[in-house]
């Protein structure tokens, strides 16, 4: 008991506290370059294998512990979690899963062929869809197969029905994200050591709000699957230490980052 509180006290004094920002593993749908958003995709293989070899292996390597987790309600962040802290041997860390901190509603693009998009509509509206801030795409209807599994996926029965959404913007999501984001910053106030295990447009979200980045700064940000993300924070001012960190073989990184921001094959 005085160890815990002893190990508390001495965080306490620390000044400094790290938060670990973490983008899900390869889904099925990536694999297959399908929008997902909040259809309920689990890891492939590949993506199984990232979270072990370069998550988990940079934040071991990195010595990096935890006291607490966040993940969405979505099974390809919740497998990510599950593999990075048995990895870590750490399983019994508490795991806070969020709604709010689901991926972006893709609408009625769910599901769709992100090359076979753009050969249909234009590189351009497909960019427009992904990474402009207000680019909305069109709303899901009962025509998309997804629809019904969507509405009825057990794992969301916490979502309030009038914020169920249909489709949704990079704005919309920084709206959702936001107050978990105060959630979050209170415990890296009080000390305490996170690993937050999200999707690309809330990682995104969170860097915006993070870093009070513009509306264009963050349309061209990317973020490679499984890369640990760092921050460092002054405890007492919540202001940041520095910049974001990548952790990792930056080649790797820089290629990954590339993938994603491309429409891919
Ligand atoms: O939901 C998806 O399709 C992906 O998580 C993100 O895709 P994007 O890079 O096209 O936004």
């Amino acid at each position: 008991m005085w160890k815990i509180v002893k190990t508390k006290l001495n965080r306490l004094m620390v000044k400094s506290n790290q938060l670990v920002l973490v983008r899900h593993g390869e889904s099925e749908f990536n694999l297959k370059n399908l929008f997902c958003g909040w259809h309920d995709a689990p890891l492939s293989a590949g993506g199984i294998e990232e979270a072990r070899s370069v998550a988990a292996a940079n934040l071991n390597r990195a010595k990096m512990t935890f006291d607490k987790v966040y993940c969405s309600k979505l099974c390809r962040s919740r497998e990510t979690v599950e593999v990075i802290l048995s990895e870590m041997k750490c399983s019994f860390l508490p795991i806070v899963s969020d709604w709010r901190l689901n991926e972006r509603h893709y609408g009625n693009l769910t599901g769709i062929n992100k090359r076979a998009l753009a050969n249909e509509y234009g590189e351009e509206m497909v960019q427009c869809w992904r990474r402009n801030y207000d680019g909305l795409p069109p709303a899901i209807d009962t025509s998309n197969i997804y629809y019904y599994q969507i509405a009825n996926n057990p794992a969301f029965q916490e979502v309030p029905p009038t914020e169920f959404p249909l489709t949704e913007s990079m704005r919309m999501c920084v709206d959702r994200v936001s107050p978990v984001w105060l959630e979050i910053k209170k415990d890296i106030q009080k000390g305490t050591r996170l690993l937050v295990v999200v999707h690309g447009t809330i990682a995104r979200s969170l860097i915006k709000l993070i870093e009070d980045m513009t509306e264009e700064q963050i349309e061209k940000v990317n973020i490679p699957n499984c890369v640990p993300m760092i921050y460092d924070f002054n405890i007492k001012t919540g202001k940041l230490n520095g910049g974001l960190k990548y952790l990792g073989d930056l080649e790797y990184i820089e290629k990954m980052k590339k993938k994603v921001a491309a429409i891919g094959d």
